[in-house]
C-alpha cells in the first residue's frame, strides 16, 4: 500500500491498527502487538496519541511486544522502549504486567545481551498458545521498520542474526547502525506473526524496498525474509515506493 507522504502513511497505519486491535479483542478478548522502534514506527504511535479512535482499543488487554531494542540503560532516549512510551504508552491505560519490554543494560541481567535475549526468549514462549505451535505467540500484528541497508528488528544483512534458525531472540553485536549492542526478534519469530506490516518512508530505504519486492534473499536484505503466516503487508510511501516494479503498486491511497 502506497500512501502520498510519510505523515499521510503513519495517519493510515494508526488507523489500520486501531481497526486490526479491535478485531482481534472481538474474536478473542484480548490483542497482540509488536512494537517497532524508527522514525516511521513512532511516528506511527504518535498518530494513534492523538485519533480519537485509539479510545475503541481496550489497552489493559494488548500484550506489547517488542521487535527489537538498542541496548541501553533503562530511560534512555534511544531505546525504543523509551520512544514508545513517550509516544503512546504513556498515554493510555495499558496494563503493566502486559507490557514486554526487552531488558536495558543496567537491569537484571546487567550488561550481558546474551542473558537479556534468553530472558525475552523465555517471555515469548510464555505468552505463546498452545494453538500457536511456536515457543512464540502468533502476534496480530507485528510492526517492523526498514534499514536503507535491508536490515528489519535489529537482523542486518550477512549478520550472524540472520542465518539464527534456533532461537527467537538474539543478542546482536557490531551493529553498522548505532547503538552497536541490541536485541532481536530472529526471522522465525518474525514469520510466527500472523499479520507482519513494514513500514518504511523516504528515499534512502526505496532500493531496499525494490529488492525485497523483487526476490532478494533474506541473507542479503533481511527485510525480505519478514512475512506473516497470514499476511505481510509493506506499507510505504510515495518515496519509498519510487522503485519498485509498476506491477506491485497499486494507486495512491
Ligand atoms: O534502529 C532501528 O532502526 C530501524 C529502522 O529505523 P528508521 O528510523 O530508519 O525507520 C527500526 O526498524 C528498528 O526497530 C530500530 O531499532
Amino acid at each position: 500500500m502506497v500512501h502520498g507522504t510519510a505523515e499521510l502513511l503513519a495517519a493510515a497505519v494508526a488507523a489500520r491498527l486501531v481497526t486490526r486491535l479491535v478485531d482481534a479483542q472481538a474474536a478473542r478478548g484480548s490483542a497482540s502487538l509488536v512494537l517497532t522502534g524508527g522514525r516511521t514506527g513512532i511516528a506511527v504511535l504518535e498518530e494513534l496519541r492523538e485519533a480519537p479512535a485509539r479510545d475503541a482499543v481496550d489497552w489493559s488487554r494488548v500484550d506489547l511486544y517488542w521487535g527489537d531494542e538498542r541496548f541501553l540503560a533503562a530511560g534512555h532516549p534511544e531505546r525504543n522502549e523509551t520512544q514508545a512510551r513517550e509516544a503512546l504508552l504513556d498515554h493510555v491505560p495499558v496494563d503493566p504486567a502486559r507490557v514486554h519490554v526487552m531488558a536495558p543494560s543496567d537491569g537484571e541481567f546487567g550488561d550481558d545481551p546474551d542473558a537479556a535475549a534468553a530472558a525475552y526468549a523465555e517471555v515469548l514462549k510464555a505468552g505463546a498458545q498452545p494453538e500457536d505451535h511456536a515457543p512464540v505467540p502468533a502476534f496480530d500484528v507485528c510492526l517492523l521498520g526498514v534499514g536503507e541497508e535491508g536490515h528489519t528488528a535489529s537482523v542486518f544483512p550477512s549478520s550472524p542474526a540472520v542465518y539464527e534458525t534456533e532461537r527467537s531472540v538474539v543478542a546482536v553485536r557490531n551493529c553498522p547502525k548505532p547503538p552497536p549492542t541490541r536485541v532481536s526478534l530472529t526471522l522465525p519469530a518474525i514469520r510466527s506473526a500472523t499479520e507482519v506490516w513494514l513500514l518504511t518512508t523516504g528515499t534512502g530505504k526505496a532500493a531496499a524496498v525494490a529488492m525485497a519486492l523483487s526476490g532478494a534473499g533474506e541473507v542479503q536484505l533481511p527485510a525480505a525474509g519478514a512475512r506473516g503466516r497470514r499476511r505481510t503487508l509493506w506499507l510505504l510511501d510515495r518515496a519509498a515506493a519510487a522503485k519498485v516494479p509498476g506491477v506491485f503498486v497499486p494507486p495512491l491511497a
